[in-house]
């Protein structure tokens, strides 16, 4: 039935005073169809993060960090040459001797736990030897590798640390068997202890009482899309809701939840559980290494107070202006700089293809040409700052903000 049928009286098929009946589906759709409104029912609708556009209104508002256009495009290049002297793909992520090697549901519960407590390791020791970190495999182990180490060992240990069960059974996983997992080659402790075990057991809650007990089925509801499941994670999870407000708007970072979705797509090189049609939606991982390493390429500059308050190792308080400007400005810098290697070098593809190298019948191109986005050279920044901090090359302290969020 024609649905503006003039023979038929005039009547609203939405809402029709005289009747207490619901409105009839089939007209609603008719009528949103009429109007143009139909086929964007709110699944098709592709979920957005919000983030890379809450990066450029934190970086066009900022008062003490901005970038240098010009030192970014030279930046971009060199970026480019060395990522792809490296060959750095997807492949890059599982070399790493202390990443978990095996492709199965017990690798996604070893990155959710590794993503869950990705944070906070700087040490307040000025005398190295003191600071806090993890013995295994006869070396030492600080920072971020401190993480997985300590995750590694339990598990050698037969302690079942990364499952969600064992976190809500505060019988067994008591805060001494955590201090057990956590527990220093020095006199400091994981800094952070009590709030990372408190993230456990909230984590442990939701993924037993809302996803049967394992990350996977997040992965699951989340269709394939990275974004839809950095959402799901910032709704479901608290500990991994990265918001804060900057000149009185709400803006997201959501730090660990991205790079959670990264080291899957990195880890299962673009397949199973790692599989994303939108993976170039993810940003740059807003954390305390990048911003070292861009404002080391002179990418980044700090305002004269700004700088010598880093340089001086003065804490910087977490959702201060000053540390929100550093982290949402160095989102938005590796946004230019994919943009810099993309335009640089069209025959670049996005990462998107599978493992993030491009799909080539010259395996030998193949090798030399890897699909570009945030999450590559983010993860290269990271390493290269590593390398330049074992190297004593730090041209500049990171800064210290002590905070769950990354
Ligand atoms: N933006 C960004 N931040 C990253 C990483 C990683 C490690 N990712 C591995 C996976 C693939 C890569 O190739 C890496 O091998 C840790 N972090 C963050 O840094 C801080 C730890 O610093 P430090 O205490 O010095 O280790 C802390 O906030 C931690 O959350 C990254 O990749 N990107």
């Amino acid at each position: 039935m024609p649905l503006l049928d003039p023979a038929t009286p005039t009547r609203n098929p939405l809402v029709d005073a005289n009747s207490d009946d619901e409105a009839d589906p089939e007209l609603v759709e008719l009528l949103r169809q009429h109007l143009g409104l139909s086929g964007k029912k709110s699944k098709d609708v592709p979920p957005e993060t919000k983030v890379l556009e809450n990066a450029q209104y934190i970086f066009d508002n900022a008062i003490d960090v901005a970038l240098n256009p010009a030192q970014t495009k030279e930046a971009a290049e060199t970026i480019w040459q060395m990522m792809q002297k490296k060959s750095y793909s997807t492949q890059t992520w599982s070399d790493h001797e202390l990443h978990p090697q095996t492709k199965d549901e017990g690798t996604v519960d070893f990155i959710f736990l590794m993503d869950l407590l990705n944070f906070s390791f700087w040490s307040g020791e000025s005398e190295e030897s003191r600071r806090f970190c993890i013995e295994y495999r006869g070396r030492r182990w600080t920072g971020y590798w401190s993480l997985v180490a300590a995750i590694q060992r339990a598990l050698d240990e037969d302690i079942p640390i990364t499952s969600p069960d064992f976190w809500v059974d505060e019988e067994n996983c008591t805060d001494e068997v955590l201090r057990h997992v956590f527990r220093s080659a020095t006199d400091e402790d994981i800094p952070m202890f009590k709030e990372r075990v408190q993230c456990m057991r909230e984590a442990g809650e939701v993924l037993c009482n809302e996803f049967g007990g394992s990350f996977a089925n997040c992965i699951d509801d989340a269709n394939q899309s990275a974004a839809g499941l950095v959402n799901l994670v910032t709704e479901h999870f608290e500990c991994f809701r990265d918001e804060t407000i900057f000149n009185g708007k709400r803006v997201r970072l959501y730090k660990r939840a991205q790079i959670l979705v990264a080291d899957l797509w990195a880890c299962f090189n673009g397949e199973s559980f790692g599989e994303f049609h939108d993976i170039d939606k993810i940003t740059m991982f807003a954390d305390y290494r990048i911003p070292q390493m861009l404002h080391q390429l002179g990418c980044m500059r700090y305002s004269p107070s700004l700088e010598s308050h880093i340089r001086s190792l003065k804490p910087i308080v977490s959702g201060s202006n000053w540390e929100v400007e550093l982290r949402g400005t160095s989102i938005w810098c590796v946004e230019l700089i994919r943009r810099e290697i993309e335009k640089r070098h069209p025959e670049v593809r996005a990462a998107s293809t599978k493992g993030g190298s491009l799909p080539s019948d010259n395996i030998d191109q193949a090798a030399n040409i890897h699909g570009i986005n945030a999450i590559l050279i983010d993860f290269f920044l990271y390493d290269t700052m590593k390398v330049l901090e074992r190297e004593n090359n730090e041209s500049i302290p990171h800064h210290r903000t002590r905070s769950i969020w990354y």
